[in-house]
């Protein structure tokens, strides 16, 4: 199975606003060591643009969110392994996007690479994208591994963001060896309170989430 040979950003060289509300943080300055790639500011994610409300290549996440994927950050690197990031905080208004996206039945730009099966127009109900996500209250990210030693990504079965029942978590679609991948990164997020997802294998919401009933609409930057 193909992993995706992207090149992570480095946020630390990225300019930032610093207008964060109170109980957010950049989550590059409390995991310096992970690897972000945010797909949703470049034009490699299923709606093929950038993202309404990415301003910059940043992962935003809860204070409370931060400090429980920085355990699981220390505990995989002791084993080998670091974080790369595709996305955290995410605003109403890119959700919105993805909606407007969805609807736009001509542009099948991504098709091909990230739902050739499916029909756009069913991806929500379907339980791949979400109207109201998790990821605009703050708590929730979409996150793999890559190897310490070489930066190189984990092979996890399917690539992010891939629609289908090839990134459900136990899909039998996948080899032992890429179960017992997704299982190394569900275990270590679950130790630390997160909740996976069964129908994407990256996507992790914290359980003692601090906004549990706020939509966030701040921009990424
Ligand atoms: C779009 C995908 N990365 C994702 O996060 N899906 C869940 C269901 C969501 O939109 O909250
Ligand atoms: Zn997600």
């Amino acid at each position: 199975a193909s992993v995706t040979p992207e090149t992570p950003f480095t946020p630390s060289t990225v300019v930032k606003k610093n207008n964060l509300p109170g109980g957010f943080v950049y989550l590059d300055e409390v995991i310096p060591s992970a690897q972000y790639e945010i797909r949703y500011y470049s034009e490699n994610n299923f709606t093929g643009t950038r993202v309404d409300g990415y301003k910059a290549p940043l992962a935003i996440f809860s204070k409370t969110a931060a400090a429980a994927l920085k355990k699981v950050s220390e505990d995989l690197e002791q084993k080998g392994y670091i974080l790369r990031v595709y996305d955290a905080y995410r605003p109403q208004q890119a959700v919105n996007h993805f909606v407007r996206w969805s609807q736009d039945a001509g542009d099948l730009k991504m098709k091909a690479q990230y739902y050739p099966k499916l029909d756009k127009r069913n991806l929500f109900k379907l339980g791949f994208i979400a109207k109201k996500s998790g990821h605009s209250r703050g708590s929730t990210i979409d996150l793999t591994l890559a190897q310490k030693s070489t930066g190189k990504l984990v092979d996890m079965g399917s690539p992010y963001d891939f629609f289908g029942e090839i990134s459900y978590y136990n899909t039998n679609l996948i080899s032992s060896t890429q179960h017992a991948n997704r299982k190394l990164l569900k275990d270590a997020m679950v130790k630390q309170g997160f909740k996976p997802y069964a129908k994407e294998w990256w996507h992790f919401t914290l359980i003692k989430e601090p906004y549990p009933k706020q939509y966030f609409n701040f921009k990424v930057e």
